[in-house]
């Protein structure tokens, strides 16, 4: 379970976030959408660990793990690293993850040798060997040709339902919303708030 209560989060003088309250229970898909540049990325920045600087409190599990809108994947390792290194699985949990995304034998492969596609399926096996109790997906499907989507989009629904994290999601893709989201909500306005729907 994840609780932010948070004040305000600012940039040096600008106030990018306003006060707002989220919850999200393990099992449930928050799905976040909103005008681009409002600040989606960075509250999930800050519920994913990674920005500390904001005014609030936070209740947040040790096992976070994030998709980011482009896979950022170290291209001097090869994928099995990529996997292993940063969550601390063994390669065995590694090679189980790259099997579940359809990936099964590429562990060897350098990341410059993939599919964005393919790159893509790397990062959400990376999310789940390290096995997180909140995760988070940051627009993840972005930038995919429409049925590369939808094959990713029911992947990442079994993987959320047979691990049952709690999931935050931003989007401004409907279909994306509508196939994982259990709750909706909007974030809007500078500094921006959040309202659900
Ligand atoms: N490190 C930073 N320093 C200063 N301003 C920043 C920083 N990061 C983000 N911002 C500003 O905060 C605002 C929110 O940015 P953010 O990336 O969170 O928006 P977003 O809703 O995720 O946008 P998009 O949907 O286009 O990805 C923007 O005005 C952006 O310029």
């Amino acid at each position: 379970m994840i609780a932010l209560d948070l004040t305000e989060k600012r940039f040096g003088p600008t106030q990018v976030l306003g006060a707002l309250r989220l919850e999200v229970a393990r099992g449930e898909v928050l799905g976040i959408e909103g005008p681009s540049g409002t600040g989606k990325s960075t509250l999930l920045r800050i519920l994913a660990g990674v920005d500390t600087r904001f005014e609030g409190k936070m209740q947040a599990p040790s096992r976070r793990a994030m998709v980011f809108q482009e896979p950022v994947l170290m291209p001097w390792r090869r994928v099995i690293d990529n996997l292993t290194i940063p969550t601390g699985a063994s390669e065995d949990e590694a090679e189980h993850w790259l099997c579940r995304v359809g990936l099964s034998g590429y562990g060897a492969h350098w990341p410059g040798q993939l599919s964005l596609g393919q790159a893509r399926r790397v990062g959400l096996a990376r999310a789940f060997a390290s096995r997180p109790e909140l995760l988070i997906l940051d627009e993840p499907f972005v930038s995919l040709d429409a049925e590369r989507v939808d094959d990713l989009l029911e992947l990442t629904a079994r993987l959320i339902s047979e691990t049952q994290p709690a999931v935050v999601l931003a989007s401004h893709a409907v279909r994306e919303l509508d196939r994982l989201a259990t709750r909706r909500a909007v974030l809007a306005g500078r500094p921006a708030r959040l309202t659900a729907l």
